[in-house]
C-alpha cells in the first residue's frame, strides 16, 4: 500500500457481539512465512483430487480458489469428506492450533462472547485473485459452535458480517463465535494495488468440526 499501515491507528475492537477484529496480528515476517507455507501446501497436492480448486456451487463456480485441510469441503451437496477418490485430505499443519490459541486469547480479552477456542480440525485456505471476493453465506458445515478464526494476507478487502463492514489488511485476524458463529458474512473484491506481498488475497479460516 501507499502509506505504511502502522500510521493508521487500528486497534483490536469488537465489531458486534461475538465478533472481534485484531488488526496487524501478524508481523510482515510471519505473514510471509504463512503465505509461503500455504503455497507449499497447495503445491504438495497439485494435480490430485484434493488440489486447490474453484468449487462449483449450484450452477456456477466460486471466484475463490480453495484448499481444504483436515476435512474437504465438498459442494453439490455440501458435505465434509476425509478423503476424495481414495486420496486423503492433507492434515491441518501443526502450527495452526497455536495461532488459533493466541488469536482467541486476544479476542476474548476484547469480547468474552467469542466463546471457546476451536480445536482446529479443519482449515480452508482461500485465494482470491485481484478484484474477487466471496458472497454472503453462513459457515454451517461444522457442528461445533466454537469460534471461527480467520486470517488475512495480501490485498485489502472489506469483510461484511451481519451488516457491519470491516477493512481487512494483510496480517489482520477476525474471530467470530458465540452469538455470531452463524452470522451471515462475505468479502468484497480484493483491492488491486494494495499489497506488495501478494497479487491477490489469501485467507485461512480455522474451525472445529464436532462438538465435544
Ligand atoms: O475470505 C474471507 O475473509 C472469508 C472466507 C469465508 O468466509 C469462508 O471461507 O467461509
Ligand atoms: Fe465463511
Amino acid at each position: 500500500m501507499l502509506f505504511d499501515a502502522t500510521v493508521i491507528p487500528r486497534k483490536p475492537h469488537r465489531v458486534m457481539p461475538g465478533v472481534v477484529h485484531l488488526p496487524a496480528f501478524f508481523t510482515t515476517k510471519r505473514q510471509r512465512e504463512i503465505v509461503d507455507q500455504a503455497r507449499e501446501l497447495a503445491r504438495s497436492v497439485a494435480g490430485t483430487p484434493v488440489a486447490m480448486r474453484q468449487p462449483k456451487v449450484g450452477g456456477g463456480q466460486m471466484d475463490a480458489w480453495m484448499l481444504s485441510l483436515g476435512w474437504f469441503w465438498a459442494t453439490n451437496p455440501y458435505r465434509m469428506l476425509r478423503e476424495v477418490n481414495g486420496v486423503p485430505v492433507p492434515p491441518v499443519p501443526e502450527n495452526f492450533q497455536a495461532i488459533a490459541d493466541e488469536a482467541m486469547e486476544r479476542a476474548r480479552a476484547v469480547d468474552p462472547l467469542v466463546g471457546p477456542t476451536p480445536k482446529v480440525e479443519t482449515a480452508l485456505v482461500n485465494f482470491y485473485p485481484p478484484g474477487k471476493g466471496m458472497g454472503l453465506h453462513v459457515d454451517a458445515e461444522e457442528k461445533s459452535e466454537n469460534a471461527v478464526v480467520s486470517l488475512s494476507f495480501g490485498q485489502d478487502t472489506i469483510f461484511r458480517i451481519d451488516g457491519h463492514d470491516i477493512l481487512l489488511m494483510s496480517g489482520d485476524v477476525v474471530v467470530f463465535g458465540g452469538p455470531a458463529r452463524r452470522a451471515k458474512h462475505g468479502v468484497l473484491g480484493a483491492r488491486k494495488g494494495t499489497s506488495q506481498l501478494l497479487d491477490g488475497r489469501l485467507n485461512i479460516t480455522m474451525r472445529q468440526m464436532e462438538e465435544v
